[in-house]
């Protein structure tokens, strides 16, 4: 990760809703094209973390924000980038699959629509994002089904194809397979190793097998703070601090 290109960061990060200060002094680093896991106890501040990179708290009127998110050498939040435009660079997946109540293809349309893509060139744009998600072999034929006739884990990896039909330069998944049976699971799982070729992934997951299996790099939160960051493997087999490694071997959580 050293070498690697800094596609995203966070520096100085403070966040309070209200009163509360949920993220407190948080810098953290993403290195291009590489999957890094966001891990630690529920309410360490994993999602709200997540949420910052695309600007998720801008409607929410009693969120306040210090510190720096940087998209290579752009501030995003400065004044000069819409949240539209962020949102088209950083792109998110949710928890639970939440595809719009139309057709497969109306899905994916409908963002290249409100982006302005020429509809001359939206078939071809739907057609290559539903490939990249592993989704083209399984749909081509019924494109006009109503995408919540899926299974969970085709929905899932609809609202992917949907992200990545725009082109984003970072991919957020808040616990993506949080929803979904082991087979879809490691559909996904595979699905995002193979989008780390051309995107940047930040996925939050309190699953530790998962965490190992997909993640190039790894960061330990815990009350707000990031406690520790650095390869995967380094994390869960060496960690540097006892915080750490009472949380990856399971004593809590
Ligand atoms: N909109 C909000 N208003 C007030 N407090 C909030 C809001 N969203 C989150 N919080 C609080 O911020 C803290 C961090 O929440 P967050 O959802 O980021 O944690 P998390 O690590 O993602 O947890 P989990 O793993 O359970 O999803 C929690 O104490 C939560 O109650």
């Amino acid at each position: 990760m050293n070498e690697a290109i800094i596609k995203l960061s966070a520096q100085g990060l403070n966040l309070w809703f209200g009163n509360k200060h949920v993220l407190k002094n948080v810098s953290v680093t993403f290195p291009e094209k590489q999957v890094t896991a966001l891990i630690g106890p529920s309410g360490c501040g994993k999602s709200t973390l997540l949420r910052c990179f695309n600007r998720m708290h801008d409607l929410s009127p009693d969120a306040r924000i210090e510190g720096k998110i940087m998209l290579e050498n752009e501030d995003l939040y400065d004044k000069k980038i819409s949240v539209t435009e962020v949102r088209k660079r950083v792109g998110m997946v949710f928890q639970k699959a939440n595809p719009f109540p139309k057709s497969i293809y109306e899905n994916i349309n409908y963002g290249l629509k409100i982006n302005d893509i020429p509809s001359k060139e939206r078939p071809a744009i739907i057609e290559r994002a539903l490939k990249e998600s592993y989704l083209w072999e399984e749909v081509k034929d019924e494109l006009k089904k109503p995408a919540t006739r899926m299974s969970g884990g085709q929905q899932q990896r609809l609202c992917i194809a949907r992200t990545v039909a725009l082109r984003p330069e970072v991919i957020l998944m808040d616990e993506p397979c949080s929803a979904l049976d082991p087979i879809s699971t490691r559909k996904v799982e595979e699905l995002i190793v193979q989008l780390k070729k051309q995107y940047t992934i930040v996925i939050v997951t309190h699953n530790m097998q998962q965490a190992q299996r997909i993640a190039d790099q790894t960061i330990f939160m815990y009350l707000g703070e990031v406690v520790e960051e650095g390869r995967t493997d380094d994390i869960f087999n060496h960690p540097q601090k006892d915080l750490t490694k009472n949380y990856v071997s399971g004593h809590f959580g």
